[in-house]
């Protein structure tokens, strides 16, 4: 399997939760790469089984829409049929971001391969684990 992880981080946080995602994709026997959504080759996208997207909670409850939103939005006719999983890190809003991702994203035609995992800010050990759960699921 051929798995992309790709994220937008502005403190760090979403990263941290990518490196593990990769890392857990990697240990499934994936072969993973790990993108920030401005170097990843949207011409690229087919040639990739599962997804692993990452953003954090901008905005009121939206996806950080300079860089990731329009990227994200570009990406979308490429998930069909691909496995799909979401991740990301926020702050003072309870997670209603990640619902809204959720709701736009696989009401479309990607395959879920597991929960979202989310992080209040710095994710801990055991969001750590989470997000390589994430990754190893993406990568089945
Ligand atoms: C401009 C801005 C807008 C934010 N909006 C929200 C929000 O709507 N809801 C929320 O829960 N957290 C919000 N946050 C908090 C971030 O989601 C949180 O700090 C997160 O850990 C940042 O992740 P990162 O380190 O990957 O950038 C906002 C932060 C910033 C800087």
């Amino acid at each position: 399997m051929k798995i992309a992880v790709i994220y937008w981080s502005g403190t760090g946080n979403t990263e941290a939760m990518a490196n593990a995602v990769l890392e857990g994709a990697k240990d499934a026997g994936a072969d993973a790469q790990l993108f920030t959504c401005s170097d990843f080759n949207l011409a690229t996208a087919d040639s990739f089984d599962g997804f692993a997207l990452g953003c954090p909670a901008m905005g009121a409850e939206e996806l950080e829409d300079s860089e990731f939103l329009p990227f994200y939005n570009d990406l979308k006719s490429s998930l069909a049929g691909k496995k799909v999983a979401l991740f990301g890190s926020y702050g003072w809003g309870g997670g209603e971001w990640m619902k809204l991702w959720e709701a736009d994203c696989f009401t479309g035609a990607p395959v879920k391969a597991c929960e979202s995992v989310i992080s209040e800010e710095a994710p801990s050990d055991d969001v750590l684990a989470q997000c390589k759960e994430l990754g190893a699921a993406v990568s089945k």
